[in-house]
C-alpha cells in the first residue's frame, strides 16, 4: 500500500483504491481539483483545502520534468514529504512543513486526502507533456510556429499593457539551399538542429527561440528595446559565423541574415513580424552575414 523510506513515502493509485475511505470532505476537494490543469494552481487548492485539517505553515512541489518548483508560505523544522506517482508516471513530490511534529492519524489522514490530488495531478502532467509536444518542432527542439503565434500575442499585450519594450529578431540561415545540395538532406538537418542550439545557448533563459519555418527562425526578446535588440542580434551573428560544423569528413561553416524590429506605438503583432522580416531581407540584399534594423 505505502512503501515508506526514511523521509519519503510513495503514494500510488494502488494506495487510492486500497482507501476506502471516500468522504465529503474527499469528494469537496476533489471537485475543486477539476477545475485547473495547472500544477502551481492544484497544489494551491489542495493545500488550502487540508489546512483546516492538516495544519501547515509550507509547502514545497517539485516537478522536475517539467522544472516546476512551487513554495508557498514559510519552511519550518518539522515535514513530510510524499513522492506521487500513478502507474509509475512521476507527478513529482511534495512537501508539507510546520512548526510541531506530524502526528501519525494525521499523516495517515494525509496520505487518505493525497489520493484525491493524484488523478488531478495525472491529467495535469498529461495535459502539460501534450502542450509540450504540440509546441515544439521535432527536428530542432525549439518552440514551433504556433507556440511562437500564441507567445506573440501575449508578449504584445503585455507590453502594450506594461508600457514596455518588445523586440523581435527574425533569423534566416544563409544559402542553406546549397547545404542541402551539396551534403544532402540529412546535412541540412543537422545544421539546422546545431544552430537552433546555439542560438538556444546564446540568449537568455527568458528569451525563447522559435523555428518560425525552413530555415527561419525568430527570438521574442521581452523588454529590450531597438538598440539592446540589434546588439543581442550581432552577438548571434557572430556566434553562427564563429561554430563549424562537422559533417563525416566535411567541416561546414555557416552564416545568418538577421532582421531586427521594436514594437512601435500601433503596431499589431503582425505587423512587428512583417517589419522585422522585411530588415532580415535588407541583410540579405546588403551581403548576407549581418543584422540589419527596422527603420
Ligand atoms: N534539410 C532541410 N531543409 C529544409 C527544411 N526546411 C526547409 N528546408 C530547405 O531550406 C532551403 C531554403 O532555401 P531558400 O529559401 O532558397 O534560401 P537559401 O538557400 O537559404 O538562400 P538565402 O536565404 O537567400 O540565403 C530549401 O532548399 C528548403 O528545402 C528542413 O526541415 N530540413
Amino acid at each position: 500500500m505505502k512503501e515508506q523510506s526514511a523521509e519519503l513515502a510513495v503514494v500510488s493509485n494502488k494506495t487510492f483504491e486500497a482507501s476506502t475511505a471516500v468522504n465529503l470532505h474527499h469528494y469537496d476537494i476533489s471537485s475543486a481539483l477539476q477545475t485547473t490543469l495547472e500544477f502551481d494552481e492544484l497544489i494551491g487548492i489542495f493545500c488550502n483545502k487540508i489546512q483546516a485539517t492538516i495544519p501547515h505553515n509550507g509547502v514545497e512541489y517539485n516537478h522536475p520534468l517539467f522544472n516546476m518548483h512551487y513554495q508557498r508560505g514559510v519552511m519550518a523544522r518539522h515535514s513530510c514529504s510524499y513522492v506521487l506517482k500513478v502507474e509509475e508516471q512521476e507527478l513529482g513530490e511534495l512537501k508539507l512543513t510546520r512548526t510541531q511534529r506530524f502526528g501519525r492519524e494525521e499523516l495517515k489522514m494525509l496520505e487518505s486526502l493525497l489520493c484525491c490530488l493524484i488523478y488531478p495531478l495525472r491529467n495535469a502532467t498529461l495535459f502539460q507533456q501534450a502542450l509540450r509536444m504540440a509546441y515544439t518542432d521535432p527536428l530542432t527542439k525549439t518552440n514551433n510556429r504556433a507556440a511562437f503565434n500564441d507567445s506573440l500575442q501575449r508578449e504584445v499585450k503585455r507590453a502594450v499593457r506594461h508600457g514596455q519594450h518588445l523586440s523581435l529578431v527574425f533569423v534566416d540561415i544563409d544559402h542553406f539551399k546549397n547545404i542541402n545540395d551539396q551534403y544532402g538532406h540529412a546535412c541540412g538537418d543537422l545544421a539546422l538542429a546545431s544552430v537552433a542550439a546555439w542560438l538556444r545557448d546564446s540568449v537568455r533563459g527568458s528569451d525563447a527561440v522559435y523555428r518560425f519555418g525552413g530555415e527561419e527562425f525568430v527570438i521574442l526578446l521581452a523588454d529590450t528595446d531597438i538598440d539592446g535588440a540589434g546588439i543581442i542580434a550581432e552577438r548571434l551573428r557572430a556566434d553562427i559565423e564563429s561554430h563549424t560544423l562537422a559533417y563525416g569528413m566535411d567541416v561546414l561553416n555557416l552564416t545568418a541574415s538577421l532582421g531586427v524590429a521594436t514594437l512601435q506605438g500601433d503596431d499589431s503583432a503582425e505587423l512587428l513580424v512583417k517589419r522585422a522580416d522585411k530588415a532580415m531581407y535588407a541583410a540579405k540584399q546588403r551581403g548576407r552575414n549581418r543584422v540589419e534594423l527596422a527603420a
